[in-house]
């Protein structure tokens, strides 16, 4: 045992100087106390001091103490970080260090439920951990074809899954999500549940794990008494990135003592499809009445430049705590904002920086979304540039249905003779070809090629004939092909565009988003000299993604999403695609919170770098002109001393032309609204609070009134 003195000045010996603020809440005392830290304030030092100070010098016993996380990852470094530096010394005669625990919320919560349903001799499985058919996907999958009469694609099998964990977390009801994006949800989801609690044994996924785990501890008292009684010290880490229900677990297990010690920042909750918002840390003190908040504002990680810079820019967010971060690094480059024609000079600036740099390791490439990784690789391999993709096993362009159907098609102008490869695209040819032609074909000898054959069946009319010699040409012509021309030639002459068309139409899959995965395709394929190469390059790529993993510790550039880059840092970092559609990623008219998740993503991206930051945005991007992101345009404006919000609202209340029909706006007064109705000068809003008033254009314009969210 050591008083405080001598436990700071042994941790100053090791070479760490808390600064005054880190202090102040290592030694906090008793209550609920919400420590806000902007990014490289070193959150995980103090939690880890913390404990050690707990132990160490306010003798609690390790095994009253629970420290939370988000993600195993982040529990087993927390682990890893307080054993490295504490491991033996806040070991005392009776107690060892081992015995805190460092948990994951939903590990947690799985020992609850565990114990819970032991004691009701009910034996359960993880539907996660379930093979086949009956996989959590394999049942979603049948549920939903049993609803809708179609098959669900894996993008709406994502977006279901993240539906029903949404709806768990935020604890609503399913029927509040009728309108989602997919049919027939609140049956579908009624139907997953009555599945799960019928199976035997009983079947429960990660959310139900929450779910029962907060209901078991709000009806069986006991059992919250003895989890109360165990943990007199709760600690979260990331807690921005936690749900509702994940939050109420905690407070319950919290209350009445409220030993909740949370750290966290609001301004990196990018976790929204999961149902984190940074609004319950912003109600951290109704929840907690009496709380303490903290902040640490001083950042070790970056220049003043990246500081500053970032500082400026994410405060046009609303919707926050506002902090001041600084920083006492000595100063560095400015910011760089590169701004190119199209994607393919982009990749070029990189790689010529890139080749100019000894130590790959310390540079990290980021980007919005994982389509952009794929680009990006064949760029870098074809350079011999080394690198590491995080996540690459979330990387499902390769396996992509279109992507498949184009192999296909080139495969089947190599052998027209193939049934199994007709038959995976037989649905989607410009000629018709019905079911029992194909049993048929299935039942006799394939000599020749098939088009011959349905030809010459008698039944056959004359213009179909035709068809399907035309078609027999058409492959013929597309196996002289370079693999680029050969994939516009199936799009535009085999008419598979108006497949898509079709598919899409039916499924309600974006037709912009295939579009895209055909226009990576084709660049891969520029590259190619003749189909066979390109086929093996496609392999070679995904073999190379893979594994890349092995390239994790070595002199490798790291490429990441900016969601997965959360707690990293880089010497240097390049944002890369950075155009209006890809962040903020969609048109978030009307959308405050999605923007501000927009920005905090792209805040997230920028303080990830240590030494240099540079900002790539393009007119070009997948075949279409476009606008360089407004982040990119608000940092620049940060960067020059200027207030992006400021300035981009004059420019927006000057458009009077864009002040039309179904514009979500901001009004000086009134706040938030839609525009109903407009007849010629004249404007019609519905505003937030029920209310209707009608305004002239002009006057807005003229009086700064009115502007688009
Ligand atoms: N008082 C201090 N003096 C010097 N370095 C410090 C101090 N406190 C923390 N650090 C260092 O600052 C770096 C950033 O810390 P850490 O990664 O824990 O920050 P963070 O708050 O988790 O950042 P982010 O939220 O951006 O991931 C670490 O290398 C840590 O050792």
């Amino acid at each position: 045992m050591v008083n405080e003195k001598e436990f700071f000045a042994d941790i100053e010996k090791s070479g760490l100087n808390l600064t005054t603020q880190q202090k102040g809440a290592v030694i906090h005392d008793q209550g609920p106390l919400l420590l806000l830290a902007v990014p490289g304030a070193g959150k995980t030092t103090v939690l880890t001091v913390r404990i050690a100070y707990l132990i160490r010098v306010k003798r609690v016993d390790p095994r009253a103490i629970l420290c939370l996380t988000f993600g195993r990852a982040a529990a087993k470094e927390m682990r890893e970080r307080y054993m490295e530096r504490f491991g033996v010394k806040a070991d005392t005669e009776n107690q060892t260090n081992k015995e805190i625990q460092f948990s994951t919320i939903h590990s947690f919560a799985y020992e609850v439920v565990r114990s819970a349903f032991r004691q009701r001799d009910t034996r359960f499985e993880i539907i996660e951990e379930q093979k086949g058919p009956e996989s959590k996907t394999g049942v979603l999958r049948r549920i939903y074809e049993k609803h809708n009469a179609s098959a669900i694609t894996d993008e709406q099998l994502e977006g279901l899954q993240n539906t029903i964990c949404y709806v768990k977390n935020t604890l609503r009801q399913p029927e509040e999500f009728k309108k989602a994006d997919i049919k027939n949800f609140p049956l579908i989801y009624n139907d997953y549940e009555e599945y799960k609690r019928n199976s035997q044994p009983r079947l429960i996924d990660y959310d139900d794990m929450l779910s029962i785990a907060f209901q078991e501890l709000n009806e069986n008292t006991k059992r919250l008494e003895a989890y109360r009684k165990r943990f007199d010290y709760i600690l979260t880490d990331e807690s921005q990135d936690t749900s509702l229900l994940q939050h109420k677990i905690i407070e319950i297990v919290a209350k009445p003592q409220g030993n909740i010690f949370a750290v966290g920042d609001d301004d990196q909750s990018i976790f929204g499809f999961r149902a984190a918002e940074p609004e319950y840390l912003l109600n951290f003190e109704q929840t907690y009445p009496g709380a303490k908040i903290l902040r640490m504002e001083q950042n070790f990680r970056s220049t003043p430049q990246i500081v500053d810079a970032a500082r400026g820019f994410i405060r046009s967010n609303k919707l926050r705590f506002d902090k001041e971060m600084f920083t006492k690094n000595p100063a560095g480059d400015i910011l760089r904002i590169e701004h190119f024609t199209g994607i393919r000079e982009q990749y070029q600036f990189l790689i010529q920086e890139l080749r100019s740099q000894k130590d790959l390791s310390k540079i990290g490439v980021l980007y919005r979304n994982n389509l952009s990784a794929i680009c990006l690789a064949e760029e870098l391999s074809r350079a011999n540039i080394p690198f590491y993709m995080r996540e690459a096993g979330k990387q499902k362009f390769f396996s992509h249905w279109v992507i498949n159907d184009i192999l296909n098609f080139l495969r089947f102008s190599f052998s027209d003779k193939s049934l199994p490869i007709l038959e995976k695209i037989w649905s989607k040819l410009n000629c018709h070809i019905r079911k029992q032609q194909l049993d048929y074909l299935k039942q006799r000898a394939i000599d020749r090629s098939i088009f011959e054959i349905l030809a010459e069946q008698p039944e056959v009319t004359s213009k179909r004939k035709n068809e399907y010699l035309e078609l027999k040409k058409q492959f013929k012509v597309l196996n002289t092909l370079p693999p680029a021309k050969a994939i516009r030639f199936i799009r535009s002459q085999l008419e598979y565009d108006k497949a898509i068309e079709r598919i899409c139409d039916s499924l309600g899959f974006s037709e912009e988003y295939i579009g895209i995965l055909l226009d990576i395709l084709i660049s891969i394929a520029q590259n190619e000299p003749a189909i066979v190469e390109f086929a093996k390059r496609l392999t070679f790529l995904e073999e190379q993604m893979k594994l890349s993993y092995k390239n994790k510790h070595s002199n490798a550039v790291t490429l990441s999403t900016m969601h997965s880059a959360k707690g990293l840092e880089w010497e240097q970092v390049y944002l890369l695609d950075l155009v209006e559609g890809v962040i903020p990623e969609n048109d978030q008219r009307g959308q405050k919170e999605l923007l501000e998740e927009e920005r905090r993503l792209f805040y997230v991206g920028m303080t990830r770098a240590k030494q240099h930051l540079t900002l790539c945005s393009m007119d070009y991007y997948n075949n279409k002109h476009v606008k360089s992101s407004r982040f990119v345009r608000e940092t620049s404006l940060v960067m020059k001393g200027e207030n992006p919000e400021e300035v981009i609202q004059k420019e927006t209340v000057t458009m009077t032309s864009d002040l039309g029909v179904g514009l979500v706006i901001e009004h000086r007064t009134f706040g938030e609204g839609i525009i109903a109705k407009e007849d010629g000068n004249m404007i019609l809003v519905h505003f937030k609070d029920g209310s209707q008033r009608s305004f002239m254009k002009d006057i807005c314009e003229k009086q700064n009134l009115i502007w688009a969210v």
